[in-house]
Formats: structure tokens, sequence, C-alpha cells
């Protein structure tokens, strides 16, 4: 019961049409098959509710953490395209073609499920959808602000020499004492969280300094945690009534929700006396300003809910994945020191003894973005990549995809079955040869965590940047090592992928 909660969570909802020649496989919609043929475990296993609970533990040995074990078996078992029941009549898709057939006919609103929590959340206390939890127009109103702020090559540099700062900040906490191996992740989702703030709330929040009595920070960075358990708690079917009535689970989302709530609606009061004050003195924020919170408050077609709503989502979504993806990068590449050797040599070359990282410097470090392309390939962020429902028939791998059927898509398993060698972390793969060529032919589709198209991570920019500069930090100053407890250890998926146990890393100091 629990289990299939968390796939419930992953699904939601919306809607393409057309056919192209798949290796042989049918062409276009008169040649396809029909959708009742697409293969999948059949009878019992389609009825709703029974279905997806026949899936996990004690029928199966499948839990809601390894899913994508039990997505990998269906995919083994039944072909590219499997018809299964999750929340509701589904497919699973893995062959990279369809997985780029998706995106090429998710139309100008691409629609995601949203998370039941945060509508019944929204839905409770009157507020509008945010940017996460919408779709169609109005998703699209809240988007192109935060496109025009965040999707610019220069948009995420503009916060460059903060998120130095933090860096620093970050490198010189964790060389200053041993840390135990849950106090090691909490120094990353402080990290994370303390970068996402500089944009957020245009503010330091002081999360890495020691022993800050800073209480109203200390208490966003605790319900940050306590909002993320709630999370987990949804997706692993420990809460299921959430949407029928105000349950525990509910009760400490709303908790922690509001005190983000509150928090945001603090900076952002102070973004609009700014914003007014400038208006007074004539100096007007343009619409070039990249400071997104100011940007943010001064755009006359949101009102002060929908930039609320905006930014919240922005800091939930900036803290727990950024952590978790370097937790991941820091992992392999303790356990392949030679390619954390040849990214040190390319970091002291480019960096010379300059301690600030600049645009001009991450842009000649090719091994450092193929290191991190590679962390995500191997030990993908997300249980599957994004969900889609499209509006018109699709024709996948030869079947006939009805219209609003939920498509999930295992980025995974195309990231695992189109690499040679894929269960080696090789960064080189991910490098050009002088013709702009990777080295490797790689089906981009297939291997980007960040998702596609119109609807991709908004954050995407500023995740790649702070990854960068923790890694760029922490290896300049220390070799990254994995005491032997924590070597091959099996990998889990909460909300985003996780070690089994916590992780015990070594900051072996450089001379
Ligand atoms: C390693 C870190 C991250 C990963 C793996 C990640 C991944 C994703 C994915 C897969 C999506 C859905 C994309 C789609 O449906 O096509 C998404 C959406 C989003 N992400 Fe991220 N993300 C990360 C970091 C961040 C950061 C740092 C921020 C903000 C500072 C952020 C803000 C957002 C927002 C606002 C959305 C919603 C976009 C929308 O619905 O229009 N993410 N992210």
């Amino acid at each position: 019961m629990k289990n299939f909660r968390s796939i419930i969570q992953t699904i939601s909802r919306q809607p393409a049409r057309q056919a192209f020649a798949v290796g042989g496989v049918a062409t276009n919609q008169e040649q396809a098959k029909s959708f009742e043929e697409v293969p999948g475990p059949k009878g019992i296993h389609l009825w709703p509710v029974l279905g997806p609970i026949l899936m996990y533990k004690p029928f199966t040995k499948f839990t809601s953490e390894n899913n994508q074990l039990l997505f990998d078996s269906l995919i083994d078992k039944y072909g590219p395209v499997v018809k299964l029941r999750l929340s509701e009549l589904s497919v699973l898709i893995s062959d990279p073609k369809d997985i780029e057939r998706v995106f090429q006919n998710e139309g100008q609103y691409p629609t995601n499920p949203s998370m039941s929590i945060l509508k019944a959340y929204e839905a409770r206390n009157g507020l509008k959808p945010s940017l996460s939890s919408s779709n169609g127009e109005q998703w699209q109103r809240l988007r192109s602000p935060v496109n025009r702020r965040l999707m610019r090559p220069n948009s995420a540099t503009y916060y460059l020499e903060s998120h130095n700062n933090v860096a620093d900040d970050f490198v010189q906490l964790l060389i200053s004492q041993e840390w135990k191996a849950e106090d090691q992740i909490d120094l990353l989702f402080r990290f994370a969280a303390e970068n996402t703030g500089v944009v957020v709330f245009n503010t330091r929040l002081g999360l890495l300094n020691p022993g800050s009595k800073n209480k109203e920070e200390i208490e966003l960075l605790q319900q940050t945690r306590e909002l993320f358990n709630a999370l987990q708690k949804t997706f692993n079917g420990e809460s299921i009534a959430h949407s029928l009535y105000r349950n525990k689970t509910y009760l400490e989302f709303e908790k922690a929700f509001n005190t983000i709530k509150s928090y945001v609606q603090k900076h952002l009061d102070k973004a609009k006396e700014i914003v007014e004050q400038r208006k007074k003195d004539n100096k007007e924020v343009d619409s070039d300003e990249l400071n997104l919170l100011l940007s943010l408050a001064s755009e006359k077609k949101l009102d002060k809910d929908d930039i609320r709503g905006i930014l919240e989502t922005f800091y939930t979504g900036g803290s727990d994945s950024v952590a978790k993806a370097i937790q991941c990068l820091f992992y392999n590449l303790a356990h392949n020191p030679t390619k954390q050797d040849t990214l040190r040599q390319e970091i002291v070359r480019v960096m010379g003894h300059d301690t600030l990282v600049t645009a001009e410097a991450l842009s000649k470090m090719p091994y450092l973005k193929a290191c991190i392309k590679e962390s995500f390939r191997l030990i993908f962020p997300t249980t599957l990549g994004p969900t889609r429902i499209l509006n018109t028939e699709v024709v996948l791998s030869g079947y006939r995809i009805p219209a609003g059927i939920p498509i999930f898509q295992a980025y995974f398993r195309a990231c695992k079955h189109n690499f040679s060698q894929s269960d080696q972390y090789i960064p080189e793969r991910w490098l050009r040869s002088n013709d702009g060529q990777y080295n490797e032919q790689i089906p981009l589709i297939a291997s980007n965590p960040f998702g596609h198209g119109a609807r991709q991570c908004a954050g995407k920019r500023l995740a790649l940047q702070m990854i960068s500069l923790a890694t760029i930090k922490v290896l300049r100053k220390t070799r990254i090592e994995l005491q032997p407890e924590s070597r091959n250890m099996e990998f889990i998926y909460k909300t985003f992928v996780e070690p089994k146990r916590p992780l015990q890393f070594t900051y072996r100091k450089l001379d």
C-alpha cells in the first residue's frame, strides 16, 4: 500500500499525435498497433488501486525506494512501451527516440503532474496554483517572466560572486573539523539552501556560520527539512489521506510551508519597497535587471501571490536537489581517484592562484562539465525523468498512445542502455573533439537530468553553477576519499537519489 503512493505522486497530469518509422517498427497512426495491444501486466494488475498495490512488497520484491528496479524489470519483460496501472492507466517508456517524440509533441504548455499535498495545501489556503503546480496558460503566465530572467546564458553569472563567497564559507567549514557521515549531508543541504537563498531572498541566510544564533533562518532551515520529510511520506505512501483531510503529514507540510511562505513574503515586501523607492528616485528597475527578486518584484503582470509562489518554488526546488547532486558527484570522484586527479589538474591549470571562479574560468573547464554530466548519468537524480500528459495521440515504438495518458519516462534506463561501459564512471565520453562532436555517440535526450523543452528545470544554470563552485573549491583544498564502509554503496530514491546509508567522506587536506 505504501509503495504505490510514491508512484501515484509521480504521476499526474495531462496531454500529441503523429507517427514515424522507428527502426522497422510501425510508422504512422494507421499502421501502428492500438493502445489495447500495448504490452504490460494484465487483468487485476490493471485494476484501480489493486493494480499498483500488486507491484510491491509483499506481492513482489520491490519497494518505493527501489522503483527503478521494478521499472527495469517491467521493461525487460514487456519491451520499450509498457502499459501499467499507477494512479491512472499510464505508460512507461525508455527508448530515447520515444522520449524525443514525447517532447516533440508536448505542445505550447507542457503538462506535468503536480504533488498532491501541494495541491491540497494551495486549495485549503485559497492560493492560486504556483509555478510547479500549475498547467496551461496559468503556468505560462508564471513561467515567461522566469524564463526572461533565468534562462539567459548570463543569468546565473549575476550570482557568481555571491556563490563564490558561499562556496568559500562552505569549504572553510568543511575542513575545520571531522564531520560525521550524517552531518556531511546536512552541510551540503546548508550549502545548497544558502546559495538558493542568495537568489530567492537576495541575502545571505547565514546557514554556514558556525554557531549562528539567527533563529529565524535556523527555523527556516529546519522547516525546509520538515517539508522534504513530509513530501517523502506522500511519495512512499506513508501518507495517503492528506488530500482528504488534514492528517499528521499534511499538518507537518503545512507548518513547514507556512514558515517558508512567510519568510518569502517578508523578503518580497522588502523588495517591493526598494522597487517603489527606486520609482520615486526615477531609477526604476528595468526589464533587464538580473536580480531575480527585484526584477520579479517590479513585474507588472504578476501580483504578489504569483511572485511569492514562484519564489517558494525556487527555494524548495533548489535545496535538496543540489545537495544530493553534489553528494553523488563527490562519491563518484572519490570512487575514481584518477578522474578526480584529472579534474584537479584542470582546475589548477585554469585557476592558477586565483580564488574567484569567474565565468571565463568556468568556460575553460570542459572536464568539470563532463564529470558532472557523467555523475548525473551514472546515478540518475530522480526515479524517472519528467512525466508528460499530451493533448494528442502519439505513436511510441509502434503503439498508439491516446491523448491524456500519463507518459512516464525511464531516463535512468536510457542512461544505462545507450552508453558503452555504462556501469563505469567515464567523464571522457562527454568531452568533445575538435569538430565539436562528443567522444561517444550520445543520445542527449536520454541523459538530461533537468528535463527538456519549455518546462525544463528553471534553476538548471544556477544548479550547475552551485555544483561547479563546490567542486572546484573543495578539490583545490582537499582530496575526497570514501571510508571503506561507504564504498560500493547502494543508492535509493526518496524525493531525490540518496545513499542507502549516510556516506562517510574524508576530506584530506592538500598542501
Ligand atoms: C541538481 C539539481 C536539480 C535537478 C536534477 C533538477 C531537476 C528538475 C526537473 C527534472 C524538473 C522538471 C523538468 C521537466 O518537467 O521537464 C525541474 C523543474 C524545476 N526546477 Fe529543478 N532541478 C535542480 C535544481 C534546481 C534549482 C537549483 C532550482 C532553483 C533555484 C530549480 C528550480 C526548478 C523549478 C522552479 C522547476 C519548475 C519548472 C516548471 O514547472 O516550469 N531546480 N527541476
